[in-house]
């Protein structure tokens, strides 16, 4: 499929961990069913999904310096480098394409260290506190964003 029709879905660490960690924050879905919900979302709109994790930050760094040129938009969980990664941040701009930033749970009604993002200046949109779903919604926001 053309880069243009192709999305990346990124994941940081500890989200892997998906379903078995701390459900009670991020419920009971593991991150292969997220997966498979964001591939259905994308394929909805003509699109092909490819997805990462890594609880590496360089891995991630990487896999988004790849993405240039090969991918048409980036939906990003970043996990805890969130709020700690500049270099991460860094990255996502060279791709030169739209980023989405995704948090499961609602990083505003948490730890304070939680709410300051290094991703959300550089990034189109921001979902946070609707759950898995939140990955869904992203995929349909950023395949109709590339559809113009
Ligand atoms: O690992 C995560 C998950 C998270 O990004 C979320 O999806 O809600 C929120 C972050 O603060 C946390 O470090």
């Amino acid at each position: 499929m053309a880069a243009g029709r192709t999305l990346l879905l990124l994941n940081g660490p500890n989200l892997n961990m998906l379903g078995t960690r701390q459900p009670e924050i991020y419920g009971a879905e593991t991150l292969a069913d997220v997966i498979a919900g964001c591939t259905r979302t994308a394929a909805e709109h003509g699109c092909e999904l490819r997805d990462f994790q890594s609880n590496s930050e360089g891995a991630l760094i990487d896999r988004i310096h790849a993405a240039r040129g090969a991918e048409a938009g980036i939906v990003i969980n970043p996990g805890g480098y969130t709020h700690t990664s500049v270099a991460l941040r860094d990255a996502l701009v060279i791709p030169e394409v739209p980023v989405i930033e995704v948090h499961v749970s609602n990083v505003y009604a948490r730890e304070p260290f939680r709410r300051h993002s290094y991703v959300s200046s550089i990034a189109d949109a921001v979902i946070s506190g609707m759950g898995v779903s939140g990955y869904r919604y992203a995929v349909d926001y950023l395949a109709r964003l590339l559809a113009g």
